[in-house]
């Protein structure tokens, strides 16, 4: 693998609200030119750690570097290299998207042309309607305009498909590929695994203010208690114990008359053996792949109250 630099650092990070703990010790490093994802449930303390990230809110403790500088202490220097859409960012409804596209462009020493931007993002014909008259999409894919006009070398898209269709999620996958792969670096926060198992290089799962995990959404997945599921219904009962000291089970349940077990592929081989051996047979044998999904649920205690 090559080696490559840590456009954002984030070490020993801790962020308060009142007496309450948010980020609790927070640390990981983005690498250029990746598309890192942040996951977890409501309240995780996501949306703060991109805030200290982004140089929007003061870390209690620990440091954030974004291209080796200070978010808080260096703002002006930061935001020339990072670009961010936020939860629920919000524009003035009367704003035109051109008028959006010149005002953020005015933000910046060197910003990007927006037009041949607008025209990337799907939004030429779009350039009169005003803010409030746009659909989700299209104020998503204006807000991914405002978050790249100042030629970022990294960006910060927090929960950018929420609220969005199928279709549309899909074609801003698209537009994250195409960012990612135009050379700017991508911090996504996310709610969907779909999304993070499709776009994701690495992901760092944060539960209750903690990182819990942090891998490839593949390597999240194989270190799931289950990473692969099969389940048939036997011709014959089977013995429970027979089954869970099968190679590579780790749980195995019957309910009924179906028998499933969470183990890998050698447990399938196994169970197959054992079957022609007892001369029982699988009927609707089932084998799935674990997904991003298992893994999350295996890896995070849900949201907080
Ligand atoms: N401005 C604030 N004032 C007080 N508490 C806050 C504030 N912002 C967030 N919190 C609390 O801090 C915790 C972490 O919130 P945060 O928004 O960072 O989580 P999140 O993982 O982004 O959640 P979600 O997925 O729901 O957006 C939550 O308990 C939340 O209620």
């Amino acid at each position: 693998m090559p080696h490559t630099t840590p456009v954002i650092e984030v070490t020993g990070l801790r962020k308060s609200y009142g007496g309450r703990t948010a980020v609790d010790g927070v640390s990981f490093a983005v690498d250029e030119f990746e598309i890192f994802g942040i996951l977890g449930p409501n309240g995780a303390g996501k949306t703060t750690t991109v805030e200290c990230v982004s140089g929007l809110r003061v870390p209690d403790a620990g440091t954030v570097r974004v291209a080796g500088r200070d978010p808080v202490a260096d703002h002006a220097r930061v935001t020339r290299v990072l670009g961010a859409q936020l939860q629920e960012s919000e524009l003035q409804g009367k704003l035109t998207v051109r008028e959006a596209l010149e005002l953020y462009a005015a933000f910046y020493p060197d910003p990007a042309d927006w037009r041949p931007l607008a025209a990337r993002l799907g939004l030429t014909d779009r350039l009169g309607t005003r803010f409030a008259q746009l659909s989700g999409g299209q104020k998503q894919r204006l807000f991914i305009a405002l978050a790249l006009i100042g030629n970022p070398r990294v960006v910060v898209l927090d929960e950018l498909t929420t609220g969005l269709d199928p279709h549309a999620r899909r074609d801003t996958w698209k537009l994250i590929e195409d960012v990612r792969d135009s050379g700017v670096t991508v911090l996504l926060v996310t709610h969907f695994m779909e999304e993070a198992q499709r776009l994701c290089d690495r992901v760092a799962v944060i539960d209750r203010g903690r990182v819990v995990a942090l891998d490839s959404p593949a390597g999240l997945i194989s270190g799931t208690a289950g990473a692969t599921v099969i389940s048939f219904a036997p011709s014959a009962p089977l013995a429970p114990g027979e089954l869970a000291a099968l190679p590579g089970v780790t749980a195995a349940a019957e309910r009924d008359g179906r028998v499933t077990l969470s183990g890998t592929d050698a447990s399938v081989d196994a169970l197959l053996t054992l079957l022609a051996r007892r001369g029982v047979r699988a009927h609707q044998l089932r084998v799935t792949d674990a997904t991003l999904d298992d893994a999350y649920l295996d890896l995070t205690t849900g949201a907080r109250p």
